[in-house]
């Protein structure tokens, strides 16, 4: 399969929803007035609303279990496997879209199943409603589609305006960009009202800009960028024309230069304005059915008789895409009632990476507001220790009531720094770390992030995400006879806060990478500008908006094959600098860290390093600070057991 052409949520139409190469209307940028109006077509699912990746934040949250008539709520000890697309289509529901029918066929056609009849039976009082019902749907959906087409045909009127040969970029003839000028500089700093006066300037200019006469200059300067021998003006540097698409991207879609600049070394220039295009529009509205209490067939089956459009989610047993609705999703009786929860398709992706499995002990390090958590709890069909852990105590309120609403029974919830960890709890099969992150992948939920993020927020990001996962490797029992997992994902895109920190892992304890075993995906980057990673980093992946219509994601998946910590590693070296800098009393002799350790990383490799790392152990660097020491030593001599266990 070519993987990097999946595209796992599509439309009804079988076409990727995003992509501004099959549409010529572009997305409403922030500075324009004109394109505003975000119209759902009527086979368009409809968009996530949260403006975090708290899936259900909006939601009330209630723990009553209230079955309707028509989902059958399963006990949760029912031990039911989840069904497949194939048992599905068995089965039967008033039809809906299109797409819907060849997914969920209509009732009573060639179904023998008693219950299904005694149910339909039930349901017969119902028809005349749901007729109704079907009238009013196809009323809407066609008002939609008229409004779709008004919006288009306006967009279209703009940006099919021939751009006068004049306007077009010509490098060789100075700045002509069309954004205001800057004004920020001001000869009297001080004075407020003059500050203020400037910035109402600045925004009348920027309503002034010509916005499809940008859109097209970006347009143009991106093909000059491809084919750049040909169509260059001579002797005008690439780096001129990148600075030119900077500032008009900045212009037209409102990101800062620093924002800009990130992505437009993350992609290419066609591509980054396929991503810029993408945060333009809201992902599509997805939910989870919670098999701890009903079969996704099931909850489709109840909410289609609600009056909902959805599609289950190709890659998934258990996702639903909403494409429309009559009620309020945070509001059904099978919400109320624990059978879903509102989250993010991107945010299965972790725990089908993490695959818990039933009677584990797992650690969910990171798990407010508990999407994954309770994702987890039903992979482990309610079994087990699962152990959910938040260091915001607000956060913690949100995670505790889904794991009720959720109905998961095998879950502690604990609120700590995640860094304190292994010394709390330890031994873990699986651990996920979804780590806070500067959100890079979410920008379509909250487009603040275009301004308001900075390079210090991924440099402040990355140093908790590496403690964390080291963290999280550390509570994870080598010798686990079914895991030794770890997952560690974020929701940004920066290298930095992703393949830079799992490199930094691999450096720092002894594990390797392995395939996440999702079969969709960019590969990680394994060499990022200056930087050279572990090629194993390449089983990585990344997601992004423009190329799988989700949020953008970043999943890599550990396998730990040893419990030791190197007493060497980078890790250890950058704590005894500290100790050395804080403790001035602390010679140089008793803190200088041995040689560093090199730890085989190959997949294929023996297990030659294991004696280096024994011999490592009686090693131990010399800690200025004797309580460290003790404890340190005391987390050795813990982990021993559990290498020779290994053996
Ligand atoms: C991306 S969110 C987690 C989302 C969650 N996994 C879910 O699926 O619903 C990151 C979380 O990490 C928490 N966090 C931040 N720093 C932490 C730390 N040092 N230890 C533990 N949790 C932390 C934040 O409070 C936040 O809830």
């Amino acid at each position: 399969m070519n993987k990097k052409s999946v595209a796992p949520i599509k439309a009804p139409t079988g076409k990727k929803l995003v992509g501004a190469k099959k549409t010529t209307a572009t997305p409403a940028p922030l500075a324009t007035k004109k394109v505003t109006k975000t119209v759902i077509p009527s086979k368009k699912p409809i968009v996530q609303e949260s403006e975090s990746e708290e899936e259900d934040s909006d939601f009330e949250e209630v723990s009553s279990e209230t079955p309707t008539k028509k989902s059958k709520l399963m006990d949760s000890d029912d031990d039911e496997e989840e069904e497949s697309d194939d048992d599905f289509n068995k089965k039967n529901t008033k039809g809906f879209s299109d797409e819907n029918q060849k997914w969920l066929k209509m009732k009573n056609k060639g179904e023998d199943d008693e219950d299904e009849e005694e149910e339909d039976e039930e349901d017969s009082d119902d028809d005349d409603e749901k007729t109704n019902f079907d009238i009013q749907s196809k009323k809407l959906v066609q008002k939609k589609r008229k409004e779709e087409l008004d919006n288009i045909k306006e967009i279209q009127s703009d940006f099919n305006k021939e751009i006068p040969e004049a306007d077009k970029f010509d490098p060789t003839q100075g700045d002509q960009s069309s954004e205001p000028e800057d004004t920020s500089e001001s000869e009297d700093g001080s004075d407020g009202d003059v500050e203020e006066d400037e910035s109402e300037e600045k925004k009348d200019n920027l309503l002034n800009v010509d916005l499809p006469m940008v859109y097209q200059r970006i347009k143009d300067v991106i093909q000059t960028l491809e084919n750049f021998g040909q169509q260059r003006k001579q002797g005008i540097s690439r780096q001129t024309y990148m600075d030119r698409l900077r500032e008009d991207i900045c212009t037209y879609f409102g990101y800062s230069q620093w924002l800009a600049e990130v992505f437009l070394k993350i992609f290419n220039a066609s591509e980054a304005l396929e991503f810029f295009e993408a945060n333009e529009t809201h992902r599509p509205l997805t939910i989870r059915a919670n098999t701890l209490k009903v079969r996704r067939k099931d909850l489709a089956e109840a909410l289609i008789a609600r009056g909902v459009h959805l599609e289950p989610i190709k890659w998934s047993q258990v996702g639903l895409t909403i494409y429309d609705t009559q009620v309020a999703i945070g509001a059904t009786p099978e919400y109320l009632a624990g059978q879903y929860i509102q989250q993010s398709a991107s945010s299965f992706l972790p725990v089908l990476a993490l695959a818990p499995q039933p009677n584990e002990r797992v650690l969910d390090m990171c798990a407010s507001p508990g999407g994954k958590t309770t994702y987890i709890a039903a992979m482990m069909k309610n079994t087990g220790t699962l152990v959910a852990n938040d260091v915001n105590k607000d956060r913690i309120k949100s995670l505790v009531a889904n794991i009720h609403r959720l109905g998961v029974k095998n879950c502690m919830v604990s609120n700590l720094d995640g860094r304190q960890y292994p010394s709390v709890l330890s031994g873990f099969d699986r651990v996920l770390v979804d780590a806070p992150c500067v959100g890079l992948g979410v920008i379509s939920k909250d487009p603040q992030i275009k301004i308001s993020k900075s390079e210090q927020d991924v440099i402040t990001c990355t140093h908790t995400q590496k403690e964390l996962l080291l963290k999280a490797i550390d509570s994870v029992d080598a010798s686990s006879p079914t895991g030794g997992i770890i997952v560690y994902s974020t929701c940004s895109l920066t290298v930095e806060e992703n393949e830079a920190v799992v490199d930094y892992a691999l450096r720092n304890r002894d594990v390797i990478v392995v395939d996440t075993t999702i079969e969709f995906g960019v590969d990680g980057f394994t060499s990022f500008r200056e930087s050279r990673f572990h090629p194993s980093l390449a089983l990585t992946k990344r997601y992004y908006p423009h190329t799988h219509n989700m949020d953008g994601f970043y999943v890599a998946k550990l396998k730990k094959r040893s419990n030791i910590i190197p007493k060497d590693s980078e890790e250890q070296q950058q704590k005894s600098n500290k100790r050395k800098n804080s403790d001035t009393s602390s010679s140089d002799s008793e803190s200088k860290p041995n040689k560093k350790q090199q730890i085989n990383k190959s997949n294929n490799s023996n297990n030659n390093n294991k004696s280096n790392n024994n011999n490592n152990n009686n090693n131990t660097t010399k800690l200025s600070n004797k309580k460290k020491e003790t404890k340190k030593n005391r987390y050795v001599k813990k982990q021993q057991p559990q290498q020779q266990k290994k053996k």
